[in-house]
C-alpha cells in the first residue's frame, strides 16, 4: 500500500455519453459501470475504440452529453475544478516536457489543487513531495530537467506528479506505452499497490488478465461488457471485438490465461 493518507472512493458513471458537437453521431454511446474504492479497472478496445475519450470523460475534461460521473455519489460537475483534482488525478499519454522543469518541480505541480489563491509551497505540500519522489525511487533525478529523462523514468514522473495531488481515483492512459518489459512490470505492480480507485486503458490483454479486477471492453463507442478479465475476455468476444483469431490458454506450470492472436482466413 502507498505510504501516505490517500483514500479511495468509489467511481460510478451513469449513462455517460459523448460526442464532440451536439448535432454529431457520439463517438462514446451511453455507458454504465462501477468501480468499487481501491479495485482497479481496465478499459481495452481496438484503436479508436472510445478509451481515450471515456478516460476524459472520467477526469473532468469533457462533460459528458449524457449521464454522469459520480466520486462517493457526488456528480463530479456539481463540484469546480480544483475540488475535482483533489479526488481525480490522471497520467496521460502526452506529457509536459517543454518548459524545462526539473523532476521536482513537474512533481510539486501535482500539489496546486490543494494551493489556496497564489501561495506558494506548504511545509505540508514539500512534505508531500518528498514522500512521493522518495516512493517512486526518483530522488536521484529530483534536480534533472525533465526532458533529459528516458521514456520509462519520465513516466514515473507523471505517475508521481499524479500522486502528488493525493487523489481518491486515478486514471492512466495506457501507461506501458513505450515501456521496457521491466519498466512495464514496475507501472504494473505500482498500480497495484496504490491502493486507490485505478482506471487503466491498456492495449495488452494479457496484461489486463493480471492488472485488472474488472474490464470493460469498447469497440466503435459501445461497451461490448464489464466484468472480471477471466470471465468476461472469451475468445468470442475477443476476436469480435478485434477482428481476430484470439485463442486463450493456461501458461504451464503458473497456469496464468495468456492469450494468442492470428489473422483470421
Ligand atoms: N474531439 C474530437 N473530435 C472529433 N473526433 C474525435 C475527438 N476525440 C476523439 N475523436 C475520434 O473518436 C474516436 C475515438 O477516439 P479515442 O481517442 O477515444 O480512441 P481510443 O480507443 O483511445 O484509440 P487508440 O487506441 O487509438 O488510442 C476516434 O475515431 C477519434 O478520431
Amino acid at each position: 500500500m502507498y505510504p501516505c493518507s490517500m483514500k479511495a472512493a468509489e467511481l460510478e458513471v451513469i449513462g455517460a455519453s459523448w460526442a464532440p458537437h451536439k448535432s454529431t453521431q457520439p463517438i462514446l454511446h451511453p455507458t454504465s459501470f462501477r468501480v468499487c474504492a481501491g479495485r482497479v479497472l481496465g478499459v481495452v478496445g481496438p484503436n479508436g475504440a472510445g478509451k481515450s475519450t471515456l478516460l476524459r470523460l472520467l477526469y473532468r475534461f469533457h462533460k459528458p452529453h449524457s449521464g454522469q460521473v459520480m466520486v462517493d455519489g457526488q456528480d463530479i460537475w456539481s463540484m469546480n475544478a480544483r475540488a475535482a483534482a483533489k479526488r481525480i488525478a490522471a497520467v496521460l499519454q502526452e506529457q509536459a516536457s517543454a518548459f524545462g522543469l526539473t523532476v521536482r518541480e513537474i512533481i510539486e505541480l501535482g500539489r496546486t489543487p490543494h494551493r489556496s489563491g497564489f501561495a506558494t509551497g506548504r511545509v505540508g505540500d514539500a512534505q508531500v513531495v518528498e514522500r512521493v519522489l522518495s516512493s517512486l525511487n526518483l530522488q536521484a533525478l529530483a534536480d534533472r530537467d525533465f526532458r533529459t529523462l528516458s521514456g520509462g523514468e519520465r513516466q514515473r514522473v507523471m505517475v508521481a506528479r499524479a500522486l502528488a495531488q493525493e487523489p481518491q481515483v486515478l486514471i492512466l492512459d495506457e501507461p506501458t506505452n513505450h515501456l521496457d518489459v521491466r519498466h512495464q512490470l514496475e507501472v504494473v505492480s505500482l498500480i497495484r499497490s496504490l491502493g486507490l480507485t485505478i482506471v487503466v486503458s491498456l492495449h495488452d490483454l494479457n496484461m489486463a488478465n493480471g492488472l485488472c479486477d474488472d474490464v470493460l471492453v469498447l469497440r466503435d463507442g459501445h461497451p461490448q461488457g464489464f466484468g472480471p478479465p477471466q470471465a468476461l475476455l472469451t475468445d468470442r468476444l475477443v476476436s469480435d471485438t478485434f477482428r481476430v483469431d484470439a485463442r486463450r490458454e493456461q501458461l504451464v506450470p503458473s497456469g496464468t490465461p495468456h492469450f494468442s492472436f492470428t489473422l483470421p482466413h
